[in-house]
């Protein structure tokens, strides 16, 4: 999921800065060189076991936080098996309340018992008839900042290697997520990234479970030219690798600088990362290589068809 985030404002303590797609680029911009915080990626083990999914994910994203963590990034489908037999089964209705939705109860309760934003990676989300790949965004009060529903869904088929049809259970979202957040397979859009960028998002936030096909071939490839294509920040955070599953994640997650450096990533093992984001970076490669006043709107220009108008505050 690519979530995007952009600094808040002045009379928050930077140390709380998590930042928010709401206000203008400027005043984003003049905010940032103060912005520093720690992310933490939960690289986590996922069974079929949802309750053991739900504890488990409390107990990393409180780890994280006693890490120094403000935000906190979870897998890609963290509270079921990724399959599309598993799908319906472990799907939740996040829009009917607590009761409804476990997985996304504990992440109100945590985010909002330990001060901290969590993008909480994914899990299948059942509206009427329709299932959906849904991250849920919870700010440092608790309360649920935004919902995106995977846009780009995961088809795939490389005979003898991977096949895998989301398309089979769930059905895409429609609509680019202002706290600007995409799911994996969203990482290979391009568009979309560009377009968060041009909103001002400092971060783009993708949980995502690639792999042992496309995780080799192209997991730090696609983070690396998100960011570098954008001058900011990438984050992915991917399930541990369970060799005996049937579909078997890359794990790699990781976090990416506006250069399209790799600042802090892991092998394929459970892993909580902790890592430092500093938005100064940031505007400082933006300086140095003005890749947005370069850009030549005569002769090209990327069209955004749906305006976000829609606006989440963290
Ligand atoms: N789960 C996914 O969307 C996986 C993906 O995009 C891939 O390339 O692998």
């Amino acid at each position: 999921m690519a979530s995007a985030f952009r600094p808040q404002q002045a009379r928050i303590p930077p140390a709380l800065a998590i930042p928010i797609p709401l206000l203008t680029k400027a005043i984003g911009n003049l905010f940032c060189f103060i912005y520093r915080f720690k992310i933490g990626l939960c690289q986590l083990t996922v069974t079929p076991d949802k309750e053991r999914n739900i504890k488990h994910a409390r107990k990393a994203i409180k780890e994280a936080a006693q890490k120094g963590a403000q935000l906190v990034v979870l897998p890609e489908i963290w509270n079921s098996p990724y399959s599309n037999d598993s799908f319906p089964v472990y799907a939740e209705d996040i829009d009917a309340g607590h009761d409804a939705s476990p997985s996304t109860a504990m992440l109100a309760e945590v985010s909002g018992q330990l001060k901290i934003t969590i993008v909480g990676g994914s899990i299948p989300e059942r509206c009427g008839d329709k299932l959906y790949n849904t991250c849920c965004i919870f700010g440092t009060d608790g309360k649920l900042k935004a919902k995106h529903r995977k846009i780009h869904l995961f088809d795939i088929d490389i005979p003898g290697k991977i096949t895998f049809m989301e398309s089979k259970t769930f059905t895409a979202g429609e609509t680019p997520t202002i706290v600007d957040t995409g799911i994996c397979h969203d990482i290979c859009f391009e568009e979309l990234a560009m377009i968060y960028a041009s909103r001002g998002a400092h971060l783009l936030c993708y949980p995502g479970a690639f792999n042992m096909t496309s995780g080799p071939s192209h997991w730090e490839l696609l983070q690396r030219s998100r960011a570098a294509d954008n001058q900011l920040y990438v984050a992915t955070c991917s399930p541990a690798r369970d060799a005996g599953a049937g579909y078997i994640a890359w794990g790699h997650s990781t976090l990416v600088g506006p250069f399209g450096e790799v600042i802090a990533t892991t092998e394929h093992d459970e892993d909580i990362i902790i890592a430092e984001i500093d938005y100064s970076i940031l505007e400082q490669r933006r300086t140095r290589l003005p890749l947005a006043k370069q850009r030549r709107g005569d002769l090209y220009r990327l069209v955004d068809i749906r305006r976000l108008d829609a606006h989440c505050r963290l």
